[in-house]
């Protein structure tokens, strides 16, 4: 392909923000700021490396990176020109206060929010787009970045480029996506596990469906719920795509979001210290029932033995016989146990309605054998995933349908449909 001068983004219907800082953007680059951390830069300003951050430039390792403000929002470091302009230019227009293209428009809800830019008041110079964390309303968020399009190189790439592209990931073209880096929460040590992009290239055709489907296992059980609402987030992305034919990207990558703590254990009523307590004594001994009583744990019988099948499938070990462990205490004091410990190091859980299945009903769950109650989320198009469009370095204008994406979306679809499908069999 000729090459010829890259046109930028036009803005017509959507003029740019006046103003980097905006009103809206939460904690702007102010002296409210916050004051530094005594491990932290100066000129950090209270900001931190993105500590759930699974791929991309790294703050400390680059030149540039991604930092996350005191008030939750990620800051994206403005990329050299011209990856980094554009892609300010991009989010500039898309999020325009006065835009009234309806394209435009659709495509902000597939878009982390932009609140402007932020820089430190000691560098005002370096600028970082503002931008919501997808992750955020997440307890424990797995995320996986994957990389969509059958060339990761936009058209006005030098041949160096090319080739340095095309030798990182030579499938690309055939399977038009790569997953470069995720983090999945193993529900049964209750830990991480990461992957970074040596994990992705390594895919192959034969291997994608179970590389891709090692992101939606939790250790114990495939997360078929998961899986459901991602298809259907990207359904709304490709019906995007099918409308518009004024935007190409290039190397942009699509982020995926699922809670990875069960929802049994969100619904659940925290574990008071006097019920730890009477727990164990009911596991030492045989547990009369007159303590049972005295701690109100009549009560709360039903509801643990309601939730026994999902706690006894967390840990495979566990016994499900009622007899030994009539109310699920021990299974339900081992995943206390296991979470206090992750909670202390990670965020606490966040009980509220957003937490809680779209159905209302924590044991309407399904394990890969499709049965009830094992660490699911709930049903399809359960707000508990997230799938947001995100690095847009290469995005240009156009004016036909961006062909390489739609392929690779059609492409993750069907082998995120496979997954489901082989799980359906095995079952
Ligand atoms: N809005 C966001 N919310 C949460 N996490 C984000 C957000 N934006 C980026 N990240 C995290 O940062 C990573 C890198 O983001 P991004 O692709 O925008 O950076 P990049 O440096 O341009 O990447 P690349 O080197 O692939 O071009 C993502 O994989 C994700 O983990
Ligand atoms: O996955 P890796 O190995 O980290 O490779 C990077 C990845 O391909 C990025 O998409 C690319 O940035 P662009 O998409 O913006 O080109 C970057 O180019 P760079 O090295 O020129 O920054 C690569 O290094």
């Amino acid at each position: 392909m000729g090459r010829t001068e890259p046109k930028v983004l036009n803005m017509s219907g959507a003029k740019a923000m006046e103003s980097d800082k905006l009103d809206r953007n939460p904690g702007s680059g102010t002296a409210e700021d916050g004051a530094s951390t005594k491990d932290q830069p100066a000129h950090l300003n209270g900001c931190v490396p993105l500590s759930h951050q699974v791929a991309g430039h790294k703050f400390g390792v680059d030149k540039v990176g991604i930092l996350q403000h005191p008030d939750g929002t990620v800051l994206k470091q403005v990329q050299p020109p011209p990856r980094g302009p554009r892609e300010m230019q991009f989010y500039r227009t898309v999020f325009a206060e006065d835009c009234s293209d309806p394209c435009l428009l659709d495509l902000q809800n597939h878009l982390p929010k932009y609140y402007g830019t932020w820089s430190s008041p000691d560098s005002p110079t370096e600028l970082y787009l503002k931008l919501e964390d997808v992750t955020s309303r997440f307890n424990r968020p797995c995320i996986m970045d994957v990389k969509l399009g059958q060339r990761s190189y936009d058209p006005f790439a030098s041949q160096e480029k090319r080739e340095q592209q095309i030798r990182k990931y030579p499938l690309m073209e055939e399977i038009g996506f790569l997953i470069l880096g995720m983090r999945v929460y193993d529900a049964r040590r209750a830990t991480f596990d990461s992957y970074n992009q040596h994990y992705g290239r390594g895919l192959a055709k034969d291997t994608i469906r179970d590389g891709l489907a090692r992101f939606f296992h939790n250790g114990l059980c495939l997360r078929k719920d998961a899986i459901r609402a991602s298809i259907s987030r990207l359904q709304q992305i490709l019906h995007w795509f099918h409308s518009q034919n004024q935007l190409v990207f290039y190397a942009s990558s699509l982020l995926f979001v699922y809670e990875g703590l069960p929802s049994s254990f969100l619904s659940r009523p925290p574990v008071t210290d006097a019920m730890m307590k009477t727990a164990n004594l009911l596991l030492v001994g045989d547990g009369g029932k007159a303590i049972q009583e005295e701690a109100g744990l009549e009560n709360k019988k039903e509801e643990f033995n309601n939730n026994t099948a999902v706690a006894v499938s967390w840990d495979g070990g566990l016994s499900t016989n009622h007899r030994t462990d009539p109310c699920g205490l021990r299974a339900l004091l081992h995943i206390s146990r296991a979470e206090e410990m992750a909670a202390s190091v990670d965020r606490p859980p966040v009980l509220n309605d957003q937490n809680r299945p779209a159905n209302g009903n924590s044991n309407e769950e399904e394990d890969e054998e499709g049965r009830s109650g094992t660490g699911g989320q709930g049903s399809a198009g359960d707000p508990e995933v997230e799938v947001r469009m995100i690095d847009f370095a290469h995005v240009f204008p156009s004016d036909s349908q961006d062909q390489g994406y739609i392929y690779g979306l059609k492409h993750l679809l069907t082998v995120l449909e496979q997954i489901l499908c082989g799980a359906a069999q095995n079952s």
